[in-house]
């Protein structure tokens, strides 16, 4: 059968990994396929010691590889928004398939792309995308087609979790870890996509899209990143029995859909709660299957080549097929997605709350705080007075039953009004994810 020819653009980390995946594993993939995946092309500013293109044509203009006729597949692997989608959109209109580990370009720009695919009958596969080397897309778009999903819940960037784990674990310094985890080929380009939430958020949007069958939003995704933990949270939550971990929740209910990334209290039992380093985890529960977990590693070079390259053998065993008997980019028909969903504004998300505040030692001040919540309807599933006896001021935490964001924040303006609060109140969401 005449080969799959791939034309790879962005030489980094994980172009590198693709292309020595590639070549390393050749005849196992081809195994797979029936037919060889050729490396016909490489688009890149510079050559990179980490992989030996001897024998590939390599260019420094990667829209020669999108307008290269010779080529079926277009890999985009050089990230970002903007020459991304053009790149891509160019492969497209010439009739190519494309496979991408841009998370960015398909949360943002993935409805016009999915579109233009269509109009063209070409596959745009995107596996790498959400966790790294972690099948879950496909584990959600085709394992789970039977079912309704109700919600999921994912550890869903590398780099936030290889910071948050190495500062509970070895207390190590934020910045410090950052930079590790940058040299290891984890963080993106600008990694305060990573440490505010960004990049989980543009996950989360695809995963909410091919759970529930709506359209990409990334606009309307809450994003709250995990540069204002501290280790006195982080140890507060362990007393209490919960690790703090930084989730992407998405959630259908008869209200809407929630699509929310934040810090995130979970029991210590839960398999996810036990999930570390650069290594993630996404929990589905879909209404016939009852919970499901999906792990594995979510960043670097060879386990994010791993999906890439799955794509690619997706792309050589549908390219000849007719575009309607594919698997559709989000599992459900582009006509069949719901349009209509309501994203939740988080004000209108309920869940349970961790909530620390510093007060003045002095009687009546808990009370008062007490008094405040349960005007506002929230109660209280436990309260924790630290003393201090260094200090006039003592930490005081609230555990609370689920209750509505908006309450909350009303409440948490009232008590930070309060003389004898100091600084700003901590407030840190608590999830069961029990069933
Ligand atoms: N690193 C990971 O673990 C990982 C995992 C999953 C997904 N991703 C995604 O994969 C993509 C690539 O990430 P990476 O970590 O390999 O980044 P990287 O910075 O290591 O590699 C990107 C490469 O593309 C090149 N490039 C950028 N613009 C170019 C242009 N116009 N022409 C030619 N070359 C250009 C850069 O020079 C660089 O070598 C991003 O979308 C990222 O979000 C990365
Ligand atoms: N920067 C991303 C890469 C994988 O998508 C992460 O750390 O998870
Ligand atoms: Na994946």
């Amino acid at each position: 059968m005449k080969p799959v020819k791939v034309g790879v653009c962005g030489l980094g980390t994980v172009g590198s990994g693709t292309v020595n995946v590639l070549i390393r594993n050749a005849e196992e993939i081809a195994r797979r396929t029936g037919r060889p995946i050729i490396v016909e092309q490489i688009g890149a500013r510079r050559d990179n010691p980490d992989c030996d293109t001897t024998g590939i044509d390599v260019t420094r203009d990667i829209f020669d590889v999108a307008n290269n006729p010779e080529i079926d597949v277009v890999v985009e692997l050089i990230g970002g928004y903007d020459v991304a989608r053009e790149l891509v959109m160019t492969a497209i209109e010439n009739g190519k398939h494309v496979v991408t580990a841009n998370k960015a370009l398909i949360a943002v720009h993935g409805n016009d792309i999915f579109e233009a695919a269509k109009a063209k009958g070409v596959i745009v596969a995107f596996e790498s995308a959400v966790a790294g080397g972690i099948p879950v897309i496909k584990g959600i778009r085709e394992g789970l087609a039977a079912n309704k999903i109700n919600w999921l819940a994912g550890i869903i960037n590398g780099t936030g979790n290889y910071i948050m784990t190495q500062m509970r674990d070895y207390g190590r310094d934020f910045a410090d870890v950052l930079a590790e985890a940058q040299a290891l080929g984890y963080a993106e380009a600008d990694p305060t996509f990573d440490v505010e939430g960004i990049d989980a958020a543009h996950k989360l949007t695809i995963l909410g899209s091919v759970a529930f069958g709506i359209p990409l939003q990334f606009d309307k995704a809450y994003t709250e990143g995990i540069s204002r933990i501290t280790p006195l949270d982080i140890e507060q939550a362990d007393e209490l029995g919960y690790v703090i971990k930084h989730l992407g929740i998405a959630r259908r209910s008869k209200e809407g859909v929630e699509l929310r990334v934040h810090p995130t209290l979970i029991p210590k039992d839960r398999l996810i709660a036990n999930v570390h380093g650069v290594l993630n985890a996404v929990m589905v529960q879909g209404d016939a299957v009852g919970p499901t977990m999906y792990y594995g590693p979510g960043a670097g070079a060879e386990p994010t080549a791993s999906s890439v390259i799955a794509d690619i053998v997706d792309v050589a065993r549908g390219m000849n097929t007719d575009y309607s008997d594919r698997v559709p980019p989000l599992g459900f028909t582009q006509d069949n997605l719901d349009q209509n969903a309501p994203i939740l504004s988080m004000d209108d998300v309920s869940t349970a709350y961790y909530v620390r505040l510093q007060a003045v030692d002095r009687p009546g001040v808990l009370a008062r705080v007490a008094t405040i919540l349960s005007d506002k309807g929230i109660s209280i599933e436990a309260i924790i007075q630290k003393e201090d006896k260094e200090s006039e001021m003592v930490p005081i935490i609230f555990m609370t039953h689920q209750c509505q964001e908006l309450q909350m924040n009303e409440a948490i303006r009232e008590i930070e009004s309060l003389v004898d609060i100091c600084g700003e109140v901590v407030r840190i969401r608590v999830e069961d994810l029990d069933s």
